[in-house]
């Protein structure tokens, strides 16, 4: 098998997640997953109607989640995850296929964000940001990653994330 990078971008509804992820994707060439297309129709439902997710109801995603990271490994493909992975015990879920993922946390003040989802279309209710911060743990000391302020333009965010990263990929295959 050969070495792979896996790194999940995870942080509160509307903190930019998909954004940032899909730059980090291009940037270093990673297979990219989108948390929510793996929500049974179930869990849109309930969120779109107005309603927190609760730990029953993430725990099968977050396992097929980490399923999808545990396959891409096993072929040696470096991935990126966009998910928001509020609490310890779900990235203990995520990083159980490859124990040292890497944890991009992007935070913002719940009023900047708020006002961020108010101007875009999205099966998510801005009324349930005040959910997602009240579940949400920040990185713990022992778990690989970094938080980002998600306050300056997304380029600049971009450019932090990558000189964070880039150190951290396994050196290029050498070419015949
Ligand atoms: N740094 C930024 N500056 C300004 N706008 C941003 C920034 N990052 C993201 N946005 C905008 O904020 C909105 C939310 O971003 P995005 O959809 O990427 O967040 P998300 O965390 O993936 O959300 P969700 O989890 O709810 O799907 C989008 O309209 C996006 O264009
Ligand atoms: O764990 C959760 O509560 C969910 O993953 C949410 O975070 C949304 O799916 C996502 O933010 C889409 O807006």
């Amino acid at each position: 098998m050969s070495a792979s990078f896996h790194l999940v971008v995870m942080g509160v509804s509307g903190s930019g997640k998909s954004t940032i992820a899909r730059r980090l994707r291009d940037a270093f060439g990673l297979r990219m997953a989108e948390a929510d297309e793996f929500h049974p129709p179930e869990n849109i439902a309930k969120m779109s109607s107005g309603e927190p997710l609760d730990d029953d109801d993430r725990r099968p995603w977050l396992e097929a989640l980490a399923g999808w990271t545990g396959e891409q490994r096993a072929q040696g493909t470096s991935t990126v995850l966009a998910c928001s992975a509020l609490k310890r015990s779900y990235r203990d879920v995520l990083r159980r296929p490859v124990p040292d993922t890497y944890f991009l946390h992007l935070h913002g003040t719940e009023e900047l964000l708020r006002e961020r989802m108010r101007h875009r279309e999205h099966f998510m209710p801005p009324k349930l940001l005040r959910s997602q911060f009240e579940t949400l743990e920040p990185l713990q000391p022992d778990e690989r990653g970094a938080s980002l302020d998600v306050a300056p333009p997304v380029a600049e965010l971009v450019e932090q994330a990558v000189r964070l990263i880039r150190p951290l990929l396994p050196p290029a295959p050498p070419e015949d």
